[in-house]
């Protein structure tokens, strides 16, 4: 199995329970490693033929950019929803962070994986 990543996407957004985060954007950082078979790319060298992670990063900066959600469960489970129906990914791991959430803390937030990872 290939992986296409991408690291520390940040992105400002409205997402938290408490009444300042109602109404003060933040900044949330996602990882994510996507399954891909990066061999016809490879051997064509066709952008056509890639998980490209620029169109990914621009979709996901548009939809959490939008997003109002309160939890990070919530915003994890839409970002890899999005990103397997719309680019066609089997499998991925998604991390988001939020490091502005706990003072004393670099970061908090949470780590999925969906879908079937292939062999
Ligand atoms: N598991 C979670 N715990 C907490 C969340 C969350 O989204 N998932 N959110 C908060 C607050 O919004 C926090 O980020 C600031 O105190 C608390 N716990």
């Amino acid at each position: 199995m290939d992986i296409v990543f991408i690291e520390a996407l940040k992105i400002d957004t409205l997402i938290g329970i408490h009444p300042w985060e109602r109404e003060q954007r933040q900044p949330v950082l996602l990882d994510l490693d996507m399954a891909w078979d990066n061999r016809p790319a490879a051997q064509s060298d066709d952008i056509a033929k890639t998980l490209n992670y620029q169109a990914v990063s621009e979709r996901l900066l548009e939809f959490v950019g939008a997003s109002e959600f309160l939890l990070v469960e919530t915003l994890a489970e839409q970002c890899a929803e999005l990103v397997m129906r719309e680019f066609g990914v089997s499998w991925l791991r998604l991390k988001l962070r939020k490091p502005q959430a706990i003072a004393e803390a670099a970061a908090v937030g949470v780590e999925i994986q969906r879908g079937r990872r292939p062999e």
